[in-house]
């Protein structure tokens, strides 16, 4: 079935959430609900990936900064998460929309069945016209499993729910070469037409301010996520109301990463992005070809390293023998039992329907050139 209608997932970041003495939350939040009501009437269905749980518990325990100890984090978050829902329930109710509240973390996403389980509820959600509001499970996440940022997983929400277009609203109006808080010279980019583009400006991104998390470093591994899963990225400045206006309205602010021409299939992006590795492969350059230009499975000969410890059907990182990131994958075998077959011949290591690259034949081919 054909969806007419945009379907769009907005990321409010931490940066713009904590809200300034002339812009408070309150107001942060009143203003985004009626940019959205506007789109919901139009029939588009969107869903919100919001900070905040954090800033607003610190500002509510009246903390000067934001603690370094996890615990302090977790429980700060666990004070401010209901206060952010309070929020977001009343500005959305006074124009007659709904909100839910949905919590998840990395682990959640990097199992399939409750990865599918979020889809589902999500869809759901949007069928009843209610906007979706997600944030990480801050209280509950451990290191390993945990996002940390929003960003990553503003892009996971955009690739479940099959979204056309992400966009990251935060506190600064595009993207430069360097970050413009110390630079004085960077320069604005406004377009990035593909992942090659965005491989070559990945050292442009730096940290993000006192409050936000990831910096533009994590926005950019965002776009990359929704753009090689076909979903255009739009990065703007939401302390100006009027932007995300004009944003839902299809003009260009701020910066825009164009979605791939060729987006990976559904499966294929949960197990590129939403996947947690255990370990990596390390292959030669003949099995680089061989996957990136042919498609092929990932046979033991081709292998030249092992690192990490993983079991079969545990997920583990493709990487070129320069260390380049070529994909993901399931392992048909364990690293134990790995370590003693790489190099020989008719031993199957990653089926081609359980492998996703990420990197495409041109970027690969040149690297290639070299060898
Ligand atoms: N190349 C860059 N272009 C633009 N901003 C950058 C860049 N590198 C770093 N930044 C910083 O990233 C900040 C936004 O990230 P962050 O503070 O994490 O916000 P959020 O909470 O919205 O995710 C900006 O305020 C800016 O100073
Ligand atoms: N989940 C955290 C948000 C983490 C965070 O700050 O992310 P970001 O806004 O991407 O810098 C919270 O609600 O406080």
């Amino acid at each position: 079935m054909t969806r007419l209608a945009m379907r769009r997932v907005v990321k409010v970041g931490t940066s713009l959430l904590r809200g300034t003495a002339a812009r408070p939350t309150t107001a942060v939040i009143a203003d985004l609900a009626a940019s959205l009501n506007r789109a919901h009437r139009r029939g588009e269905a969107i869903a919100l990936v919001t900070s905040g749980a954090v800033g607003l518990g610190c500002a509510a325990l009246e903390m000067g900064g934001r603690p370094t100890e996890v615990e302090a984090l977790q429980a700060a978050a666990a004070v401010g998460q209901g206060r952010l829902m309070a929020l977001y329930q009343d500005a959305f109710a006074v124009r007659g929309l709904k909100v839910a509240q949905v919590l998840v973390t990395r682990g959640d996403l990097a199992s399939r069945r409750r990865y599918q389980n979020a889809c589902r509820t999500l869809e759901q959600l949007l069928a009843w016209g209610v906007v979706p509001v997600v944030n990480e499970n801050d209280t509950l996440a451990t290191d390993e499993l945990r996002f940390g940022d929003n960003d990553t997983l503003s892009a996971l929400v955009a690739v479940a729910v099959g979204a056309d277009e992400l966009i990251l609203l935060t506190d600064v109006d595009r993207l430069y070469s360097g970050d413009p808080r110390r630079d004085a010279g960077a320069e604005p980019i406004e377009e990035v037409r593909d992942l090659q583009e965005l491989e070559r400006l990945s050292h442009v991104a730096r940290g993000g301010g006192q409050w936000g998390t990831g910096g533009m470093t994590t926005k950019l591994a965002a776009a990359r996520i929704a753009t090689s899963s076909g979903i255009r990225v739009r990065l703007a400045d939401g302390r100006d109301p009027a932007v995300l206006d004009a944003l839902l309205a299809g003009e260009r602010v701020g910066t825009v990463f164009q979605p791939s021409t060729t987006p990976l299939p559904d499966r294929k992006r949960w197990l590129a992005h939403a996947l947690l590795p255990r370990g990596s492969v390390r292959l030669d350059p003949g099995a680089e070809r061989a996957l990136v230009r042919h498609g092929a499975s990932l046979l033991a000969v081709g292998v030249q390293a092992v690192d990490g410890d993983f079991g079969p059907r545990e997920a583990v990182r493709l990487l070129a023998s320069d260390g380049r990131e070529l994909g993901r994958g399931l392992a048909t075998l364990g690293s134990a039992e790995l370590r003693q077959l790489m190099g020989q011949a008719g031993v199957e290591v990653v089926h081609r329907d359980q492998m996703a690259l990420t990197l495409t034949p041109e970027a690969s081919d040149d690297s290639l050139a070299g060898h």
